[in-house]
């Protein structure tokens, strides 16, 4: 073993002075393009002969400034590309590979050493890799395979072999510290010791340890739907970073990371993940919230609720009267079967319905929302409905172009003349010789009528240029009014209805027709909303995206995904989720993403399951699951530490004494992020100001934006997506959580610790931890006063 690790770090010196002579290059090349981009940039005009005399020079003028333009953009290109691979290579001075696997090819006479790193390296030859790019093809052997044989797919087929032998190596600086034949070592060492490490600020790249269910999310490349469902901790987010990092190696020349969105719940995931891409040398793709989408889309319309609103609603205003229709409401508007009745309203509008805003001037109605409608449909009924408003709109163009003429001659227009400021005459007047064709110099005056006439028509045609913009982006269809109608008429305007809605259905109805006229827009209201509008006024599509992934996409509705699909047209779709953490009220009664096997088709759809928890340690893992029906799949990763304890106390002093106690010994146990997880903003906010003697404790709330290390107070659905070396759940009384309903979230907080969970409860323990409690996998301290 000695002399094998010698003639492997004696290979890796080798590796890193041509590292380093790589490294030499590159940076000669890279300043010298950043000198020629400068260089080009300042003298840019200096080479083009702007000349617009006549057609011909124009023309020359345009070929040649585009020519220029060509030779920059490449320049620049070219100086991007070597900064990308310098900033690899500087990387892999690092670590330069993990991994290596000898195998031996079928036909060939032995097994080739394949070295697998970040990035790859080729010898100063060119001829053969000293290290492989780790989404190179023959490094899923890595991945795949144990000793044995093993295959692998390259664009050009299949090639099979044998598996020799694997191993991992653990490279620090330069050095190797150790290295492992895994093939016969048992267990995974290395992910031993990196699960073993602290939580970061951010996210870490897996790529040294990704597992071979994992490795098939990454490497998937049929269908265009691939839905994951995997329990906590099981690496969705990892898989699926790595996976954008896969997508823009194997496509590097047909997808660019701008062409990639993933959906995030919240601002703060957006920053504890916005790393990983960027460490494998990657741009980051797109990132969005779901929210943000909606915010851009609806401002200014309603007020509108976030999904935190209406979940800080369902956790605590159960007294409320209306919160069982609400909730019936939240359920319905999530179902594909709202999604279909939605469609069907729509269609119905072809015959009848629309409604229409009055376009009126200066206090007077030019066209009533009446005559408008008796035009929409007084057509031809095989007009095509979006063809429909369109022409409508031509026609209330038309109206204003004569609205316009009779204007003119009003009074008040040449009020507005008579008070016109000297310098806005002025400038009229200049405007006015242009048109005429009147040169700077002429002598030549503009006749009295013909200036009075077109000052006329510049201020009417001024005055009415919002109703014109008005009418260009189609505000004369009463979008809100349609979509109220369809609960304040629902029940009369269509069979289409009969059997579709739920019992609940009139109450319902009440309830957003009262929410709407308080100019209020709920949660559940928003993507329905947005979805009649896009149905009605076409879909503002973006064909671009050719990959979106849908991370925590439990928290999605099934009607959030067809508005998904229909805004990605052209791309491929991940889903990522776990519906033991579903926290919000529409998915309470889902348990898998079946519903969303018709998005493509049967054909068109795979799914992948994870069973195998990665975060938490196995006393941790062994407690959670036992906390979800069915949990027994879920497998822990075998990694030990402490049982979770869970510790009663008498009141609220007791428990922010003994909380702030355990934080002083957490943080003496060399623990750095230790999260303090409460059911709700508004119990986060009690418990904050209660532990204010904490040192620089912080409150998480939905508008946070970075996730920080240190100790943090946080409402569990804000902690979903990330981790936490230490748990401390706030209260897990029966108070708190009394109802089957809050499992779910009960389930996510606790699956956020890695190393350490201790959960209090001020009182009754709540009834979710029963089965833990009976088959010993939490240790129950003494009662504490
Ligand atoms: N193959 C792996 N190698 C090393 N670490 C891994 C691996 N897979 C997962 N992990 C680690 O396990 C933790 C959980 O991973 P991740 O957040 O991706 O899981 P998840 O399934 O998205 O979890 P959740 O649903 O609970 O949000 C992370 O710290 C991640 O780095």
């Amino acid at each position: 073993m000695d002399k094998e690790l010698r003639q492997e770090q004696e290979r890796l010196f080798h590796v890193m002075d041509i590292l380093a002579e790589q490294i030499g290059m590159v940076e000669e090349d890279a300043a010298r393009q950043r000198k020629e981009v400068v260089d080009f940039r300042k003298y840019f005009w200096e080479d083009v002969t702007v000349n617009q005399d006549n057609f011909d020079d124009l023309l020359e003028t345009i070929i040649s400034l585009r020519q220029q333009a060509e030779v920059l953009s490449l320049s620049q290109s070219s100086h991007r590309q070597s900064s990308k691979r310098l900033a690899s290579l500087r990387r892999m001075q690092e670590n330069p590979y993990f991994g290596r696997i000898d195998f031996a090819e079928d036909g060939l006479p032995k097994a080739e050493r394949i070295y697998i790193g970040v990035s790859s390296l080729m010898d100063p030859s060119g001829d053969d890799f000293l290290v492989y790019d780790w989404r190179a093809p023959v490094s899923s052997v890595y991945y795949d395979f144990t000793p044995g044989p093993a295959e692998y797919t390259t664009p050009g087929g299949t090639i099979r072999g044998e598996l020799k032998r694997k191993w991992q190596y653990l490279i620090r600086r330069g050095q190797i510290e150790s290295m492992f034949d895994t093939s016969l070592t048992i267990g995974d060492e290395v992910l031993q010791q990196v699960l073993g490490q602290s939580a970061d600020k951010h996210m870490r790249s897996i790529v040294a340890t990704i597992q071979q269910e994992q490795n098939r999310i990454i490497r998937h490349d049929d269908g265009r739907l691939l839905i994951v469902q995997g329990a906590a901790g099981s690496g969705k987010t990892s898989a699926a970073l790595q996976r954008i990092a896969y997508l823009l190696y194997k496509y590097r020349d047909r997808i660019t990371a701008d062409q990639i969105v993933l959906f995030s719940p919240n601002a703060m995931f957006k920053t504890y993940v916005s790393n990983v891409l960027p460490e494998l040398g990657e741009e980051n793709m797109q990132q969005v919230t779901f929210q943000e989408y909606l915010d851009h889309r609806l401002s200014g319309t309603y007020e509108v609720e976030d999904p935190y609103g209406q979940l800080e609603y369902v956790l605590t205003a159960s007294d409320d009267p209306e919160y069982q229709t609400r909730m019936a409401a939240i359920r319905f508007k999530a179902s594909v079967s709202f999604f279909e009745l939605i469609q069907a309203y729509r269609s119905s509008l072809e015959k009848g319905g629309m409604r229409f805003q009055s376009l009126r001037f200066r206090g007077e109605t030019l066209v009533s929302a009446e005559e408008m409608e008796k035009k929409f449909y007084g057509e031809d009924a095989s007009f095509r409905f979006s063809g429909r408003i369109e022409w409508l709109a031509t026609w209330l163009n038309e109206r204003i172009n004569e609205a316009e003429k009779l204007e003119r001659r009003k009074p008040w227009v040449q009020e507005a003349i008579e008070l016109l400021s000297n310098e806005q005459y002025e400038l009229a007047y200049a405007r006015i010789r242009k048109k005429l064709g009147l040169k700077e110099d002429s002598e030549e005056d503009v006749e009295g009528d013909h200036l009075t006439a077109e000052l006329a028509r510049m201020i009417v045609r001024k005055k009415l240029k919002p109703l014109r913009e008005g009418i260009s982006t189609l505000q004369f269809v009463n979008l809100n009014d349609i979509y109220r109608r369809l609960y304040e008429d629902s029940l009369h305007i269509g069979p289409w209805l009969e059997g579709k809605v739920p019992d609940a259905w009139a109450d319902i109805c009440q309830l957003t027709v009262k929410n709407l006229d308080e100019g209020r827009l709920s949660y559940e209201d928003t993507t329905p909303f947005l979805l009649l509008n896009e149905l009605i006024l076409g879909f503002q599509s973006n064909v671009s995206i050719r990959h979106v992934l849908i991370d925590e996409a439990q928290d999605y509705s099934p009607l959030q995904f067809e508005f998904i699909k229909r805004l990605f047209p052209a791309a491929k779709m991940t889903v990522l989720g776990d519906f033991h953490q579903a926290v919000f009220a529409h998915a309470a009664e889902a348990v898998d993403f079946d519903v969303l096997t018709h998005l493509y088709g049967a054909d068109q759809t795979e799914a992948i399951t994870l069973q195998r928890s990665y975060r938490s340690t196995k006393p941790i893992v062994e407690f959670t699951r036992s906390l979800i029906p069915g949990g027994e799949v879920i497998e822990p990763f075998e990694r030990n530490g402490n049982k979770p304890v869970l510790t009663a106390v008498t009141d609220h002093e007791v428990l922010h004494r003994s909380i702030s106690d355990q934080v002083v010994e957490l943080k003496s146990q060399g623990y750095a992020t230790i999260a303090i997880i409460c059911k709700s903003a508004t119990e986060s906010a009690v418990a904050f100001k209660a532990l204010s003697g904490i040192d620089e404790l912080k409150l998480v709330t939905h508008s946070s934006i970075e996730y920080k290390q240190g100790v943090v107070v946080i409402p569990a659905y804000l902690a979903k997506g990330i981790e936490f070396d230490a748990v401390l759940v706030n209260d897990a009384s029966t108070r708190v959580y009394e109802y089957e309903s809050l499992r779910r979230l009960f389930y996510t907080a606790c699956t956020r610790a890695m190393h350490h969970l201790q959960l209090y409860s001020v009182g009754t323990v709540s009834p979710l931890l029963e089965r833990a409690i009976s088959e010993g996998h939490v240790q129950v301290d003494e009662i504490c006063h």
